[in-house]
């Protein structure tokens, strides 16, 4: 099993506790003013999937997918059960994150492969390539606050695809870039999935669940409502949208 979750369950605590500082928490505490709220954001989901399957995550807004893939990639630690993540994750989410804009490109992706745990000389081995998918030949030495965000994007794009991801992790990214780098952007995806990884991927395009996935999970206000075969799933939540 490559991906597998167990009961998971995620809970946000909202409120003002963080900003009020110690003294206005303890006199809104004493006059009953103090308001925290639990909020389950994924609630006692189980699935999993192995080498090769292709999952599509449907649900409406706020069902619970971003969070969700937090857990799968280990940004966030579940309240309660436990998520078993067999391999490297390519995540595709919230691409320009996580860059240092003070540092050069050719540093970040330095450290952007560091954090994705690989070894230095592997770096040294995929480094060229990943500047010339990203086209990014001539900024290499520039800080990378001086790139456009569409710039970032391809970095962070080229580093995650090319330095052969076990798992790939797609949040409504399949649009990096202009026009003709989303081509090349998607021809690379394809060609990942298709080289047999584990894909999760969250889109609100059902067109795309049903030509792409061979799984489903459908999630709603956290609660996974099933988890099964794609043409059945799009089916029952197509019905779902037409009752809403
Ligand atoms: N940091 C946070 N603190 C409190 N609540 C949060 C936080 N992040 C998300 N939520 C809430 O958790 C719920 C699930 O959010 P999430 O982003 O996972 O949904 P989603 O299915 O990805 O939605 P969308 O389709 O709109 O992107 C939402 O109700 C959201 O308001």
């Amino acid at each position: 099993m490559v991906v597998k979750l167990h009961n998971v369950s995620v809970r946000y605590i909202t409120g003002d506790f963080k900003e009020i500082g110690i003294k206005e928490y303890i006199i809104r505490r004493l006059q009953g003013k103090y308001n925290i709220r639990e909020f389950w954001a994924v609630d006692n989901v189980s699935f999993s999937l192995e080498k090769g399957d292709l999952c599509g995550i449907i649900g409406s807004n706020g069902a619970g997918k971003s969070t969700l893939l937090k857990v799968i990639t280990g940004i966030m630690v579940p309240t309660k059960g436990h998520a078993n993540v067999n391999g490297n994750i390519a995540a595709l989410l919230e691409l320009a994150s996580g860059f240092d804009g003070d540092l050069t490109v050719k540093e970040n992706t330095y450290l952007r492969g560091a954090m994705l745990g690989y070894t230095r000389a592997f770096m040294n081995e995929m480094y060229d390539q990943i500047i010339a998918f990203a086209e990014l030949e001539e900024f290499q030495d520039r800080p990378f606050k001086q790139l456009s965000s569409g710039m970032k994007s391809r970095l962070a794009f080229s580093i995650a695809c090319l330095v052969n991801p076990e798992i790939l992790i797609l949040d409504e990214v399949l649009s990096v870039g202009d026009g003709a780098f989303r081509k090349k952007s998607e021809a690379k995806m394809m060609e990942i999935i298709h080289s047999g990884v584990t894909t999760i991927l969250v889109s609100h395009s059902l067109d795309q669940i049903r030509r792409m996935c061979n799984k489903v999970l459908w999630l709603d206000k956290g609660k996974q409502i099933a988890f099964g075969q794609t043409k059945e799933l799009c089916d029952r939540y197509e019905e779902f949208l037409a009752k809403k």
